[in-house]
């Protein structure tokens, strides 16, 4: 199939092009390529902002176990409506991605699915449990090419068994991502620790309990000589220290969701547990910090920590309710929101922190790729002014727990192509 993207602006700079799509690559691009035979379906840009595929490090599908949440299928498709050509699928499912088969699964039902590449992330210990590594090698090794391993719900707590992982990573070329909690810090807390939680009476998860943990792992990393990667980042002491890690060489990438730059902890005083997220909503001034570290490359990405939950573990007292929210289509529009908006990044940007460094992180070769002939058309088209209002029960995910319900945002992705096919347009899934 040959698809003509007409009047596109690569990055939103200068004048608009035409892009052709052959047989899954970048063939030509040029301002005025005409349309020829029939066999070319064309789309019309006008104008708007084409981009590289949108790259998840940090995805939630729920799948095996917990299937009246989210599955392989139904994330898949809010992945590709949100733009997203490639996602991380966390390894807290049940049964745990701990093992060869596992992963091996959600690779394959990713690749009949075939809306987005799903790329299983492995568990670090055996049943996430922090007791002994998981077989890490085999799942490597496995059809499913494990590249990025974490505990993510859990922290590797553990000084011994983190650095035993680390040393192993190095041996394997993987990257072990870390959920970056103190466990001992963080017996029963419920939001941040501030003002807001002790008005409600919540017990407080301090900002050290993520901190104390980034700290030590990135020294952890610098002397196993392997790379880290930090979860979600949700406090300003904690650019701090990989601010710190990074000026002296260690190996160390970091991202943040777009829940972190948007909301803050204000947010309680609702009680409504959609507010309710690991690490927590923080204060403004660590979500200001946050923009400005991303703009700035001491965060690395934006990765959405997309957490379904069914109905019944969200719609409770907040001390009941299960923490996550969802992510995957509102990503673009929050970033939009927190860094466009405010001139923070500009479109060749917004790449760079959705889509280019994610794919360096994990090591996909085919994403994040630049828009150049002769790359892979994984392509997400943008259209920059126009806005929506979200509507949980509209989005593509079983489950509805939004933070941003009602909330009018700007920034609409209008199509997205995985190698050259089209998965979603104008908010239809094709
Ligand atoms: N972020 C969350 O609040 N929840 C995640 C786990 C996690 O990312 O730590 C989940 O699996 O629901
Ligand atoms: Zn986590
Ligand atoms: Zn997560």
């Amino acid at each position: 199939m040959t698809l003509l993207i007409r009047g596109a602006r690569l990055y939103g700079e200068g004048e608009p092009v035409d892009v052709l799509v052959d047989n899954g690559v970048i063939s030509e691009i040029s301002p005025a390529i005409g349309s020829g035979s029939e066999d070319v379906e064309v789309v019309d840009a006008g104008g708007q902002v084409l981009l590289p595929g949108f790259v998840d490090l940090h995805t939630h599908l729920r799948e095996p176990g917990r299937e009246d949440a989210e599955t392989v299928e139904s994330g898949s498709a809010a992945a590709a409506l949100g733009g997203y050509t490639a996602v991380f699928a966390m390894a807290n499912t049940d049964p745990v991605a701990d093992n060869a088969v596992v992963v091996e699964h959600v690779w394959r039902r990713g690749r009949e699915t075939g809306l987005v590449d799903v790329h299983p992330v492995g568990a670090v210990t055996a049943g996430l449990k922090g007791e002994k590594l998981a077989e890490l090698g085999t799942m490597a090794k496995s059809a499913a090419g494990v590249r990025v391993f974490s505990d993510d719900g859990h922290c590797v707590a553990d000084p011994l068994l983190m650095r035993r992982a680390l040393e192993y990573s190095t041996a394997l070329d993987v990257v072990i991502a870390q959920h970056a909690e103190e466990p001992r810090l963080t017996i029963g807390a419920q939001a941040h620790e501030g003002e807001n939680a002790s008005r409600l009476g919540y017990a407080g998860w301090p900002a050290s309990a993520e901190e104390s943990i980034v700290a030590r792992d990135c020294l952890l990393a610098q002397h196993a000589g392997a790379r880290l990667h930090i979860c979600h980042v949700s406090t300003a002491g904690t650019v701090d220290v990989l601010r710190w890690a990074k000026d002296r060489g260690t190996r160390v990438s970091a991202e943040v969701t777009p829940h972190h730059l948007l909301l803050t902890d204000e947010r309680l005083a609702t009680y409504d547990p959609v507010n309710k997220v690991n690490p927590p909503l923080r204060t403004a001034g660590d979500a200001a910090r946050l923009r400005a570290a991303l703009a700035e490359g001491v965060l690395d990405c934006v990765a959405t920590d997309h957490a379904p939950h069914a109905v019944q573990d969200k719609d409770c007292e907040w001390a009941a309710a299960r923490p996550g929210m969802l992510g995957l289509q509102t990503a673009l529009s929050v970033v939009t929101e927190t860094m466009v908006r405010t001139g923070l990044l500009d479109w060749r940007g917004v790449a760079r922190v959705m889509s280019e460094r994610p794919a360096e992180i994990a090591g996909l070769a085919d994403q994040g790729r630049p828009l150049e002939v002769g790359e892979p058309a994984n392509l997400t088209l943008v259209d920059p002014d126009a806005e929506w209002t979200v509507r949980g029960a509209e989005l593509a995910s079983i489950a509805a727990n939004t933070p941003y319900e009602g909330m009018r945002l700007p920034g609409v992705v209008t199509l997205t192509l995985l190698r050259g096919q089209i998965t979603a347009r104008e908010g239809k899934i094709v």
